[in-house]
């Protein structure tokens, strides 16, 4: 039912507008439809102020012939059987009106004739777009073919259960969105915050994959499958890099890691250093990302590089959320140019946009306006503002359209002509309409652009929008398939992840801070023990107490740095996973080891500056012995670290369970010290540490007794004290008893509470505790 809308307001229907802008399409251009400030109807509709200059510029162009070059460009790279009908009154009208929606509201559209669609030339240099912002030419986008994928969601819905207490609730977050987007498109998605456009995105893009979710995703007819995983990029809100990786090596490994096996390294490199003069990183190629607590790019280079890392892989689909969020408006524009440019190249885009200017909102194809998680308007950015006056709903100053349409979302209607039926409500002032200003609450203006949206939008006109390309059964088939792509084999994975580990993490290892730490905990030890006896029993009692500080320490210390390994790459293991850059046990193992190069330097120089003030034995098989003790005690505790973090996988669970791991270690050391002499006792808390029972017959070495028993055997009048006689020695295949084991040859391969040789397994050398 037609609606009462305001008079003084742009009353006109939309079926109505779309007559007279359908007319004005196919009506040649005159200097009088121009908008002010646009030059004559040679380039003057083209989407991108930039390009037409240089277009009009470009030789062998003429002004004529300029105007379509957008279009041209755009129908050939998408590689799409584009009806020529639907092109001209369709996309290329979209684009012709959003030149001039910023200086005026009124809608005007221009067609391309379709004999100069056929007399289009392939690409040339001239077709470079020269970057006015940065004030520097940049290349072309790469414009090989992708596989064109169309994207249409019906009537999607999303629920979330919010559990409490004792209830659990269900909220609505998503109201059947309808959209659809071709390949060559940019999709805004516009809405207030709160309103669901991360939500939207994250559903399309197949983040949010849940049982909640209603409606129909298609990619080019197809649900979605493991297959588009490969063929989406997804840049996230937040920008989730490196630190410490330079803008080159982040896209280098990207590359390595994404691009198809029938690449060679070389050629994906050269993709990386190509990205980057794409977007205009050359400048800061060999500078740290940066974060926190390291200064790096600027926000905006390290959003081109979020961008560079998913269209490095060329991708047919590419979302992304809220990609100028605290950029200045140059970079912002510059940034959505980039998106331009790469819809350009046949790839379907769909991208959050909080408060675009009104320059940002000119270039986008289609939008997508939200409001509390419903639907307030699909169609063509271009025709947003004719749409929202056909429905009563008009600026009354000179407004930004994507203000006007931000503040009709929010409800917040200063400065909007509303139309007459919400003005009845107002002065109803019924229970129901609480006036506040004399204006309706922002609750009865969202209920009523809903409901606009529902009821005034023919049925036809959503259907033209949402009509798919033509579309082979090839294409359909190719999304279909749920076959896996993987970049790299599972060995150049692992070799790729270990390296990007070692890089990623050697700023850390390093750090004076760390050393320091160290250091500092080296040299007070050295000091306490400085040059201890180890003639008298008493001497070497203190020296053992050292050595029990040195394994406790290296037992522990590790523990804390690795716990937090997988928590805190979380984010980027599932961005990365999401898009299937690897396998999980290659980012695990790679991860794992990578750490232990480094991790093992650290203790050496630890290990240096003690054994040398303490001055413990001075031979070179107790020093190897305490090394190599002091490094398997590190392998242990690294496990055990990164056990407790992968398990998590959640930095505040695993720091408690750290705490709670290392707390059960000391008291049981603690234990252990104190109930040296009884071995029944010692036994059970052996056991209790290495979850195994008596009965099993694994045998457990313990690396205080190892070394202490090191320099104790070492020296030719060590005696074993009475616990440690009760150890068997396995040796030679056969067992010693603990007086028997004082040769200067035996060797000892202890590791802190892990289960280590099985009796059968007939190791080498082998402690048994009775
Ligand atoms: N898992 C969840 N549990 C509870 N609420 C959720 C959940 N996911 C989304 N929401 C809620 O849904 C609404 C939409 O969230 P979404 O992040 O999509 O908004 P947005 O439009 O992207 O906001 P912004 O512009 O601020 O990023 C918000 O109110 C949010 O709190």
């Amino acid at each position: 039912m037609e609606k009462p809308i305001n008079s003084t307001t742009l009353a006109r229907t939309k079926s109505d507008q779309l007559a007279e802008t359908l007319a004005a399409a196919f009506k040649p251009p005159t200097q009088s439809d121009q908008p002010p400030g646009t030059s004559d109807s040679g380039g003057t509709l083209s989407r991108k102020s930039s390009k037409r200059l240089m277009m009009s510029a470009s030789p062998g162009r003429s002004s004529g012939t300029s105007k379509n070059n957008t279009h041209i460009r755009k129908s050939r790279s998408a590689q799409m059987k584009l009806d020529l009908e639907e092109l001209s009154s369709g996309a290329a009208l979209s684009r012709a009106s959003s030149a001039s929606l910023g200086l005026s509201f009124s809608f005007t559209g221009f067609t391309v004739p379709p004999d100069e669609i056929a007399d289009s030339k392939p690409f040339s240099d001239d077709d470079i777009p020269e970057d006015i912002e940065a004030g520097t030419s940049k290349l072309k986008f790469q414009t090989e073919p992708t596989l064109p994928i169309y994207l249409k969601f019906t009537d999607v819905t999303y629920k979330v259960i919010i559990k409490g207490i004792t209830t659990s609730e269900e909220k609505d977050i998503l109201n059947g969105i309808s959209g659809a987007v071709n390949p060559g498109e940019v999709l805004a998605l516009m809405g207030p915050s709160g309103s669901g456009k991360t939500t939207l995105l994250s559903l399309l893009g197949g983040r949010l994959i849940q049982s909640t979710v209603g409606g129909s995703i298609t990619y080019n007819d197809q649900p979605y499958s493991k297959f588009l995983k490969s063929r989406i990029g997804f840049v996230t809100q937040d920008d989730v890099l490196f630190p410490h990786l330079t803008v080159k090596e982040t896209l280098t490994y990207a590359a390595c890691l994404r691009l198809p096996k029938a690449l060679t390294k070389q050629q994906k490199e050269k993709r990386a250093i190509d990205v980057i003069y794409e977007l205009g990183l050359e400048r800061c190629q060999d500078t740290m990302i940066g974060g926190s607590f390291v200064r790096g790019v600027s926000g905006g280079e390290r959003k081109r590089v979020c961008i560079g890392n998913e269209i490095i892989i060329n991708p047919s689909l590419l979302f992304l959320d809220e990609p100028t969020s605290g950029l200045d408006s140059t970079t912002a524009l510059r940034t959505v140019q980039t998106l331009q440019d790469i819809a350009e190249a046949g790839k379907t885009v769909i991208t959050t946009i909080h408060q675009p200017s009104s320059r940002l909102f000119h270039k986008f194809d289609k939008l997508i306006l939200l409001g509390k998680g419903s639907l307030l308007y699909f169609g063509k950015a271009s025709e947003a503002m004719v749409y929202f006056s056909s429905i009563g709903c008009s600026p009354l100053i000179a407004m930004n359209p994507a203000e006007f349409l931000l503040d009709l979302a929010n409800g917040n209607i200063n400065d909007i002509s509303v139309p007459s039926e919400l003005e009845d409500k107002v002065q109803m002032g019924n229970s129901e309409t609480e006036i506040r200003n004399g204006k309706p609450p922002p609750a009865v203006v969202h209920e009523y652009l809903v409901e606009a949206y529902e009821s005034r939008v023919a049925a036809n006109e959503r259907k033209e929008l949402m009509s798919p390309l033509p579309l082979d059964e090839e294409l359909k088939l190719k999304v279909s398939s749920s076959k896996r792509q993987w970049g790299a084999s599972w060995w150049q994975q692992y070799c790729i992840l270990f390296c990007r580990g070692i890089k990623e993490r050697r700023h850390d290892y390093f750090s004076w801070l760390r050393i320091t730490q160290v250091l500092s905990t080296a040299i007070i030890l050295g000091l306490l023990w400085w040059q201890s006896d180890s003639k008298s029993t008493k001497g070497r009692q203190d020296q053992a107490g050292l050595l029990f500080f040195i394994a406790v320490f290296w037992g522990f210390f590790p523990v804390f740095t690795a716990i937090f390994t997988f928590p805190q790459e979380r984010a980027m293991l599932s961005k990365e996973r999401a898009a299937d850059m690897y396998r999980l046990s290659a980012y695990f193992l790679a991860r794992t080891t990578s750490d232990l190069p480094l991790d093992l330097i650290l203790p050496v120089l630890f290990l240096l500056v003690v054994y040398f003030m303490a001055d413990l034995r001075l031979s070179a098989g107790p020093f190897f012995l305490s090394m190599l003790t002091v490094f398997l005690c590190i392998v242990a505790a690294q496990g055990l670290g990164l056990a407790i973090g992968a398990t998590l996988m959640d930095m505040k669970r695993a720091t408690t369970l750290a705490s709670v791991t290392v707390m059960t270690f000391m008291l049981a050391g603690g234990y252990f010290v104190k109930s040296q002499g009884v071995i029944s006792r010692r036994k059970t808390i052996i056991n209790f540490l290495c979850l195994t029972n008596e009965s099993s017959s694994v045998h457990i070495l313990d690396p205080i007794y190892v070394i202490q028993l090191s320099h104790l055997q070492a020296s030719s009048q060590g005696t074993i004290p009475r616990h440690h006689a009760s150890c068997k020695w396995y040796k030679n295949r056969q067992w010693l008893e603990g007086s028997q084991c004082t040769g200067s040859n035996d060797f000892w391969l202890p590791f802190l509470g892990i289960p280590f040789f099985a009796e059968d397994a007939t190791p080498l050398w082998s402690l048994k505790i009775i």
